[in-house]
């Protein structure tokens, strides 16, 4: 197992499959990654980073874009790195989903997180930039068949959805899928933007809210994030909370190592001077034992952004 300088184990990589991608959400934070990256890893040197990754202890995957169902071998892709993987998971904006649910999972992927950040289709339109909510609802109800758990992602943003939390609960309740609330998060520099100012919307009242109604709470060792176990009239759901901004018990807690789609590791998704870069190294055939070492590298150099 890997510990970076203040006794993080590294134990997730969360891999960025393309920048690419057909929605234009206007917060998107491109996980971090604010360059243009044409370049994009190939199937044989994803399932090689997994697999060096695998032997150091690193067993969980998260798939990312962008959107990672845009890229064309994305069955493949998950096939390859399966076999390393005990925790397999995607991050979409589920666009794809109704066609792609079933052979994802046969391929190997474990359980999927579909972006859905309103339930009405002008807000879900203002906010993507796309008039999808149909496509993706129907995703999302396919995608309950094949994969476990589905969680699905509304990031709060004030004056769009922050009206619609309970209606959002309940919809979780009915499809049989976890909701994570998500508050908006920006490194230090955009924290004083209008555009930050206008959309924050502190979830902390509603996570109070939450643990009113709970009939149980837990903890998660990822980032020490809150579920409640909330009651509804279609029975319990589970309601995670992301609050990132200024909170150090979850940074504390983050056992995760990045990689961007150009194939370099990164650190942590709100820096900007964090990059490794491995696969120039693979590409002028440096052996396993090499990337093992820009690997370790790169867990030294991360550190908890909020500390
Ligand atoms: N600051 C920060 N935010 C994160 C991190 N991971 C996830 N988030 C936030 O949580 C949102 C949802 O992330 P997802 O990609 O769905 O996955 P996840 O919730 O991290 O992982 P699982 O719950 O294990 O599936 C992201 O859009 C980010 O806003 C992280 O490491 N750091
Ligand atoms: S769907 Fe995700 S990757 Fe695509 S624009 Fe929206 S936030 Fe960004
Ligand atoms: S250190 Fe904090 S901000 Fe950076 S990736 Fe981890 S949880 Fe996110």
């Amino acid at each position: 197992m890997l510990y970076d300088r203040f006794g993080r184990p590294v134990t997730n990589l969360r891999i960025s499959l393309t920048q690419e991608c057909n929605f234009r959400c206007f917060f998107c934070h491109g996980e971090g990654q604010h360059f243009n990256a044409k370049l994009e890893l190939t199937p044989d040197e994803i399932e090689r980073l997994v697999r060096i990754a695998s032997r150091l202890g690193i067993n969980k995957v998260k798939l990312t874009g962008g959107e990672p169902t845009v890229r064309e071998d994305i069955l493949e892709i998950v096939g390859r790195i399966k076999p390393y993987v005990v925790d397999l998971s995607m991050t979409t904006n589920g666009s794809r989903l109704k066609e792609l649910a079933r052979p994802l999972a046969k391929a190997g992927l474990d359980r999927v997180n579909v972006s859905l950040h309103s339930l009405r289709r002008d807000v879900y339109k203002r906010i993507t930039g796309v008039d999808m909510l149909e496509t993706v609802l129907e995703g999302i109800e396919e995608a309950v068949k094949y994969l476990s758990p589905v969680k699905l992602n509304m990031t709060v943003m004030k004056g769009l959805n922050e009206g619609e939390i309970w209606d959002m609960i309940d919809f979780a309740a009915k499809t049989g899928t976890i909701l994570q609330l998500i508050e908006l998060e920006v490194p230090r520099e955009v924290e004083g933007t209008a555009f930050f100012k206008k959309y924050f919307y502190p979830l902390q009242p509603v996570e109070r809210e939450l643990e009113k109604r709970a009939v149980e709470t837990r903890e998660r060792s990822m980032h020490r994030r809150k579920k409640y176990f909330i009651p509804t009239d279609y029975g319990i759901v589970e309601v995670e909370v992301v609050r990132a901004m200024h909170n150090t018990l979850f940074c504390a807690n983050c056992t995760r190592l990045r990689v961007t789609s150009n194939g370099m590791f990164k650190t942590c998704l709100l820096r900007n001077d964090d990059l490794i870069d491995f696969l120039t190294a693979m590409r002028n055939g440096a052996s396993d034992e090499e990337i093992v070492e820009l690997l370790k590298k790169a867990v030294l150099m991360r550190e908890p952004y909020w500390k």
